[in-house]
């Protein structure tokens, strides 16, 4: 996307925002949305205006964006009168955007549109600061042993990295990265030199690849994966530093023990884990024993076993990130020290995926300002919990709006009456607690996905074709809305049997891994439950129940 403001002289200030990109697999939806809303990316301001009609231009230009920056679940789960906020990555995403457009329009100003673009910029950061957001964890300050990630620090350092943040130990997440000082919007709180980040360049300085780069059906991700679980070990090393501090354990789902796979059963994560899992293992008996044995020297087998190969997929899973070099190739990397960030729902900093050209340095920039002494949050993506717990191991604290129940109906025969009734063709779609849609905005029917209503209603309809009534229209209404109703708590009662009882246990006592997978349970409980409760609500308004 690009744009740009720009200054006319008449009295007139021209705000662009990014142009919708054809690119985006939703342009299509968002131009239709834009046009249905009568919104523009392109704004006409005339000099001098008071305030009041700044702000609510600036709501305008806020409104435009969020629907530039949606994605899919946002959308899907967009009703017809929200204007947003949608989630605070869209809101994040979005009034960084207009704060990039109102800061590139600076040079060139005049006094009365540089006076016009402050009072813009103040009200956008305004509304940055007043983006409601989880409470930062606390940091642990009884003593810990912090050594080598102190030494990692030094060590990258003298490589040219430059931090305004520390390593520290927090409740939930282990380590984790805290603000020295106040860092605001735009700030870097890292920047890491391209040259210590770990990638695919280093493996053709390695025997490694020159062995294996004929081996059939070798992957640059399984080159990097073997890399690592030798590296680890290499006190020659020149990632010592970063290997020394990672954990022996990565405690993600993928390492779940029986007892934990046994509380998920009937859950979605379950069938995901057991498939990731026996996919490892296929691909590390495609390659071992065979490689010990071809190549002892490079491949020791102690070094090589099946828990080592889980121990590296783990680090990869949960500690890589997917960055645009100075060369301009997209690759798959470890990045030292940035790689202790933690995710939340409520993240410092969204991008982080392009190194500067000119530095030639991986900068985090912050999209919402972080205060000197609080944890300083990546976001990981917009993730679901069956894939923060399977590949990360953990649930994050707040609500995760992108911790969806999948549901996908059948392909309704193309050529019979009843595909022509639904009027929606796709067939795939989903639930989330419906306290996202309820809360502070009471307008809004159910909470429940206004795409899933408008396929179970058509579905109903032309059940209704078949058996035709001597019914008024308003009863026929009634009618439908009850059946509508009755199908979506028929569909998600089974769900919540399938759950079962929430088991009554100290949880204090239990393993890392039974304690993750309850409340991976507990979370899908509330979901279904939320669905049940608005719609058995909506049949007791309607005198049904
Ligand atoms: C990239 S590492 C971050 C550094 C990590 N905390 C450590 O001490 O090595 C990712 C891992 O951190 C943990 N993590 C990240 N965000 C978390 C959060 N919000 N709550 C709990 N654990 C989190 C998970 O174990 C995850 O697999």
């Amino acid at each position: 996307m690009a744009g740009a403001g720009q200054v006319q002289r008449n009295g007139v200030l021209t705000l662009s925002l990014p142009s919708l990109d054809e690119k985006d697999p939703l342009f299509t939806e968002k131009k239709r949305l834009s046009h249905a809303r009568n919104l523009d990316f392109t704004f006409h301001l005339l000099l001098p205006s008071p305030i009041r009609k700044l702000l609510l231009i600036l709501d305008e230009i806020v409104q435009a964006a969020r629907i530039l920056y949606l994605n899919d679940v946002e959308m899907y789960f967009m009703e017809v009168d929200d204007f947003g906020p949608f989630s605070q990555r869209n809101e994040l995403e979005s009034l960084n955007a207009v704060l990039q457009m109102l800061i590139s329009m600076f040079s060139g100003a005049n006094p009365h549109e540089m006076e016009t673009l402050n009072e813009l910029q103040k009200a956008t950061i305004g509304k940055l600061n007043s983006i409601a957001v989880h409470p930062s964890e606390k940091v642990i300050t009884e003593k810990v042993d912090m050594i080598s990630e102190e030494l990692l620090l030094k060590w990258g350092q003298t490589h040219g990295a430059k931090l305004k943040v520390t390593i520290s130990y927090f409740e939930e997440a282990n380590r984790g990265v805290m603000a020295l000082e106040d860092i605001n919007v735009g700030e870097s709180a890292l920047e890491i030199p391209e040259s210590i980040i770990i990638s695919e360049d280093l493996l053709c300085k390695s025997d490694m690849f020159k062995v294996l780069n004929e081996w059939d059906g070798m992957t640059t991700d399984t080159l990097l994966l073997l890399w690592s679980m030798r590296e680890r070990y290499d006190p020659l090393s020149d990632f010592k530093n970063y290997f020394e501090t990672l954990p022996d354990s990565f405690n993600t789902g993928l390492s779940f023990g029986i007892s934990a796979l046994t509380v998920l059963h009937g859950t979605l994560v379950f069938e995901e884990l057991l498939q990731a899992k026996e996919h490892l293992r296929q691909q590390y008996d495609l390659l071992f024993p065979a490689l010990c044995a071809s190549y002892p020297n490079i491949f020791r087998t102690e070094l090589f076993s099946w828990d080592h190969y889980l121990w590296a997929c783990e680090l990869w899973y949960s500690n890589s990130m997917k960055v645009i070099f100075s060369d301009g190739k997209l690759k798959t990397c470890l990045v030292p020290i940035a790689g202790l960030m933690n995710h939340s729902v409520s993240p410092h900093i969204i991008h982080y995926g392009r190194v500067d050209t000119e530095t030639k340095s991986l900068k985090f920039q912050l999209a919402r300002p972080c205060k000197g002494g609080e944890q300083c949050y990546l976001s990981y993506g917009s993730l679901s919990g069956s894939h923060l717990v399977t590949f990360y191991g953990f649930l994050p604290k707040g609500d995760n709006p992108y911790d969806i129940i999948p549901l996908d109906f059948e392909v309704p025969d193309a050529d019979n009456s009843y595909s022509q009734a639904v009027e929606s063709s796709r067939t795939s779609h989903m639930v989330r607690g419906t306290w996202f849609s309820s809360r502070n905005k009471p307008h809004i029917k159910y909470g429940l996905p206004p795409l899933l209503l408008t396929h179970l209603r058509s579905v109903l309809k032309k059940g209704d074709m078949e058996d035709p009534s001597m019914a008024t229209e308003d009863d026929e209404n009634e009618v439908s809305e009850r059946a509508l109703l009755e199908t979506i708590i028929s569909i998600f009662e089974p769900l919540m049997e399938g759950l079962g009882e929430m088991p009554d246990l100290d949880r204090d006592d239990l393993s890392w891994d039974v304690k993750l997978a309850l409340e991976y349970k507990d979370l899908q409980r509330r979901i279904v439950s939320s669905v049940l409760s608005t719609c058995l609500a909506g049949l007791e308004i309607r005198g049904s129940i």
